[in-house]
């Protein structure tokens, strides 16, 4: 592409405090407070990320042998969709909200929601998204007024080196900085007081991180993997499933947090399920994955071998696939129909292009093992009749879920992404983003002239009726019964078909139309008797 890549260079440790103190000092500058400072900010990033495209491209080539469609895609339009979506909403979003379900006594005191930004911020990235895992959350810490430190994943150099070019040129350096390093460099960052980590990795990192915030209560997002479970019935659509769950685990040579650790099938489909994916493999790649320009290869030879030592430890049958290439990372989508659920390409996730795909008997049985191999994923996905995949929803827990493909809802930009329990916690995306890293800070304002209607709050409350005086206003009755059934007022009563069941209120339904019937009756009588004039 004969373009020039930035040489990656980690941050001098000695530097690293007086850094991240000079960040802290510009925070309460409140410089990051202005809200057009921000949206200035970001538009300027959004430009610089246009004006070295190319570069984001041949580093992500050279990171991770990402072709044009998945660099662009899934990076640098990604982010830039990011900006664009934020500085289109932040003035909105900043706004102090009213806040809602306030009684009417305390409505006088305007109670509202302000969005606080938190102060100073690390946002720690993984190789896999190089860009957008770092940008993205570092948009969302600009965008709530924060001082942000970046630290991207040394496993993709290329593309962090670029990520400290473009943000020099593009952001205020006393607000926004980068710094470069592996663990060392980590171990220094997390000597200091943060008002929040935004991490994104692996589980085990995750808690180095959780333990390293604990004494000083920092607060934590987690954006962590999991073994992300793919169910297909008998009444799914084997062609569709295939190719939809084939371009999860192929985008990125399978190094996609979201995508399916394993699939199970149905028995009786089995077959047809993996013929599908041989003939959508065929179709992804005419010419072979190692042929092809779209097709990713592992991040470095460490990752290569995890990869590998997983495959050769599978007691299952390599039915499609199966080649690799130290030499140039390269390893091929391979099918593996496996028969026991404690596989080795079950127990771990394989962050990699392994289709494990397991028959069972029933869709009980595939719900069954799904929640025995990870109860808190960070995926489901789920192929099958409505009954059948509201039954998975309904059965499972998981950070996110796409019905009828893989992880679908992972692409969407502005839905909010994370996971659940050892998944992760906390999300970002879209409004996501802003929430993350603002602090809604509950405000009311007392008016002076309240004081003598406030005074009853003040003691001594002994042998005074300020408590009665109170009590009438800000006390709420019960619309519940002892027994913890919903007590309804006599006009509801009388016109639901509610409480009781279907019986008790079509008997009270009766009694109402009885009334009104006799009621007109007496009134018949009474205009033939003369006593009321005719009703017209
Ligand atoms: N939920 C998500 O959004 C998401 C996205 C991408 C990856 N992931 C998960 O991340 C994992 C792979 O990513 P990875 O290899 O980049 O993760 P990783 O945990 O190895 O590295 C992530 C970051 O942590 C830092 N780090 C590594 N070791 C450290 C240590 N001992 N102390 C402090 N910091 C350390 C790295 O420098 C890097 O910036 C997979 O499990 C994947 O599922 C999750
Ligand atoms: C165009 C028309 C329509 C709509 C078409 C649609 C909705 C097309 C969608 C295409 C997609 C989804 C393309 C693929 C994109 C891939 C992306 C964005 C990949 C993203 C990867 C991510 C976010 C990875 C994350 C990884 C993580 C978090 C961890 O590792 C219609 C249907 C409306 C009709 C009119 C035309």
């Amino acid at each position: 592409m004969g373009v020039q890549l930035p040489p990656f260079e980690s941050t001098p440790i000695e530097n690293i405090s007086s850094t991240v103190d000079g960040l802290r000092q510009t925070f309460w500058s409140s410089k990051t407070r202005d809200v057009q400072f921000r949206i200035k900010q970001l538009r300027k990033l959004y430009w610089a990320i246009e004006d070295n495209k190319d570069l984001i491209l041949e580093a992500c080539k050279k990171d991770l042998g990402k072709g044009f469609f998945e660099a662009m895609i899934a990076e640098v339009a990604w982010v830039q969709n990011d900006i664009i979506f934020m500085t289109d909403n932040l003035e909105k979003w900043c706004k102090d909200e009213s806040a809602p379900d306030i009684g009417l006594a305390n409505k006088f005191m305007r109670p509202k929601i302000r969005k606080d930004p938190l102060g100073i911020v690390l946002v720690v990235g993984a190789f896999n998204f190089p860009i957008q895992l770092s940008f993205g959350p570092m948009i969302g810490a600009i965008s709530g007024g924060n001082t942000v430190v970046l630290k991207p994943s040394e496993n993709s150099p290329n593309s962090a080196a670029v990520m400290q070019k473009i943000m020099k040129e593009s952001l205020d350096p006393d607000c926004y900085t980068c710094i470069q390093g592996s663990i060392p460099e980590m171990k220094v960052l997390l000597e200091e007081k943060w008002d929040k980590i935004f991490f994104t990795g692996s589980a085990n990192v995750g808690k180095i991180i959780t333990k390293a915030a604990a004494p000083n209560l920092t607060p934590v997002v987690l954006e962590l993997g999991g073994r992300n479970p793919a169910i297909v019935t008998r009444k799914a659509d084997m062609r569709l499933a295939a190719r939809r769950l084939l371009w999860a685990k192929t985008m990125n040579a399978g190094q996609v947090c979201i995508s399916q650790n394993y699939t199970l099938v149905d028995k009786e489909v089995l077959d047809s399920f993996v013929n599908e994916l041989k003939a959508g493999l065929k179709e992804f790649f005419p010419n072979g994955p190692k042929a092809s320009e779209d097709y990713g290869r592992m991040v470095n030879l460490g990752a290569f071998n995890r990869v590998k030592k997983m495959l050769d430890g599978t007691t299952g049958k390599i039915v499609a696939g199966g080649t690799m290439d130290a030499d140039d990372l390269f390893i091929e989508p391979t099918v593996v129909v496996i028969t026991d659920p404690e596989d080795s390409l079950m127990r771990d996730e394989s962050f990699g292009p392994l289709l494990p795909v397991m028959g069972v008997d029933n869709l009980d049985q595939a719900i069954h093992i799904a929640n025995q191999t990870h109860r808190t994923p960070l995926g489901v996905y789920a192929f099958g009749s409505k009954a059948e995949t509201d039954k998975i929803l309904a059965s499972t827990t998981s950070g996110g879920a796409s019905i009828n493909d893989g992880m679908f809802h992972g692409t969407v930009g502005t839905l909010a992404f994370g996971g659940v329990g050892d998944s992760g916690s906390g999300s970002y995306r879209g409004k996501a983003s802003f929430d993350c890293f603002v602090h809604h800070r509950s405000i009311t304002h007392t008016p002076s002239w309240m004081e003598s209607l406030l005074a009853a709050r003040y003691p001594p409350f002994a042998g005074t009726n300020k408590y009665e005086k109170l009590s009438g206003m800000l006390l709420k009755k019960p619309n519940f019964d002892r027994a913890g059934n919903t007590k309804l007022g006599w006009i509801s009563w009388l016109f639901t078909l509610g409480t009781g069941g279907l019986f008790r209120g079509a008997l009270r339904a009766s009694l109402l139309v009885g009334v009104a019937v006799a009621l007109r009756l007496l009134m018949d009588r009474r205009t033939m008797n003369g006593i009321l004039p005719p009703v017209e």
